[in-house]
């Protein structure tokens, strides 16, 4: 991390471009020595691990592993497959080869691909190297579908009508939605995706209803999969992908990123978990399956070792953390831009506060760490292309203005 400086980070969004028309990125120093990471050095290196498709899967923690793979890749110099424009490929979309942005000049091949997507095999083999190690991660789908529809109220037309009518009514929205998801649900309307069996979406499942492919489906993907993790079980995830990937615990180290306020978090009942049960049905036969393809592998790798690797994890990552931050579950106001999550209208997504005191070495490790993903992707972005990213707000957003 010696290419980080203090004090060259800039902390809003005027100087980020400020910078950028400098060709300069906010992470990196205004020196006038040429960037350690030029293309002939791309092209010189070898890289010491295999090509990473990362599939992001909404809600589930996913930034969180993001955070891990993008430090890798930038300490590697790795070729990141980024999205042509924003920070999603498409989406909501089927994935597509011809969404990924070109190969950088003195780049091979792809390294990296870990950008938000719907999942289709067969086009994001197109892109990256054959002997690419597929991985991702599944949660608890009651905790997911609780997420989702807490962080995307207002961008999901299912969940803004059902928003809407809870207003009369007087009600919480997800109350509302869950009495009757199919009053609020149209299946054709492509920007419902994440309404009904999110992760199933961005597997690139049949996320609609049960149909006769999907054992066929699932036996693909974990042939596809060498590794998905699991959120319940995240340092477990972490161990196994550290030795999938040959990784040390200080590669994997990590913050929780993306964290709603806990006043953003709804408390679900018995009854209220019930209705998201049997509404994400076919989440839940995804999580469940992939949960145990996930022990499988663990006793693969051995039960005991595993244990023991989980505790050097933790222990390890939390004297990181006691370095690194000074407080956590920080509200976006008291962030500076830098170190802000992206916000939606209905949750709040706290952050943390680095350490002062820190040497530039370990400062720019910290804060690393704790920088959110839009800050993360576009600083690699420039880095690798020197150029700004073509649009700095998720389609999403754009597609559905407030
Ligand atoms: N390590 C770890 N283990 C378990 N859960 C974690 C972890 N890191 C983040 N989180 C929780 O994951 C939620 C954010 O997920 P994503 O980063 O995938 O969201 S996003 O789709 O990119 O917006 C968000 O969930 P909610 O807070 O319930 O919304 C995070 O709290």
């Amino acid at each position: 991390f010696k290419e980080l400086e203090l004090g060259l980070f800039v902390s809003d969004r005027r100087n980020q471009r400020r910078a950028a028309e400098k060709h300069t990125s906010p992470l990196t120093p205004n020196t006038h020595q040429p960037p350690k990471h030029t293309p002939t050095a791309r092209a010189e290196r070898r890289r010491a691990h295999p090509p990473v498709v990362f599939l992001k899967t909404h809600r589930t923690g996913s930034s969180t592993v993001q955070n891990i793979l993008f430090r890798l890749g930038e300490r590697e110099s790795a070729t990141f497959a980024f999205p042509s424009r924003t920070f999603q490929f498409n989406y909501p979309d089927r994935f597509r080869a011809t969404f990924v942005d070109e190969l950088p000049e003195g780049s091979s091949q792809f390294d990296l691909l870990c950008s938000h997507m719907r999942l289709d095999l067969r086009e994001v083999r197109k892109v990256m190297p054959q002997n690419a190690v597929f991985i991702t991660l599944l949660r608890d789908p009651i905790k997911t579908f609780e997420s989702v529809f807490g962080y995307y109220t207002s961008t999901v037309p299912a969940f803004f009508t059902a928003r809407r009518a809870a207003a009369n009514e007087g009600k919480s929205a997800l109350s509302v939605f869950l009495d009757s998801p199919e009053i609020f649900w149209d299946p054709k309307e492509p920007g419902n995706g994440l309404a009904k069996n999110p992760m199933s979406f961005d597997m690139g499942l049949n996320n609609q209803k049960w149909n006769g492919s999907w054992p066929e489906d699932l036996a693909q993907l974990e042939e596809a999969f060498q590794l998905v993790m699991i959120a319940e079980h995240f340092d477990e995830s972490l161990v196994l992908l550290g030795a999938l990937l040959g990784l040390k615990h200080e590669d994997l180290a990590y913050l929780r990123l993306n964290v709603r306020a806990g006043n953003s978090v709804t408390e679900l009942d018995e009854n209220m978990q019930a209705k998201v049960r049997s509404w994400n049905v076919l989440d839940t036969l995804l999580y469940d399956f992939f949960v145990q393809v996930f022990w499988e592998k663990a006793a693969q790798f051995g039960m005991e070792r595993l244990k023991a690797d989980v505790e050097q994890l933790k222990a390890f990552t939390e004297d990181v953390q006691r370095k690194c931050v000074s407080r956590t579950e920080v509200p976006p106001k008291e962030l500076e831009d830098l170190l802000r999550p992206w916000q939606t209208e209905t949750a709040t997504i706290v952050g943390y506060e680095v350490q002062g005191n820190l040497s530039l070495q370990d400062q720019g490790f910290c804060i690393r760490m704790m920088l959110p993903e839009l800050q993360y992707h576009s600083h690699l972005y420039f880095k690798q292309y020197g150029r700004d990213m073509r649009a700095w707000f998720p389609t999403y957003v754009l597609e559905n203005p407030k």
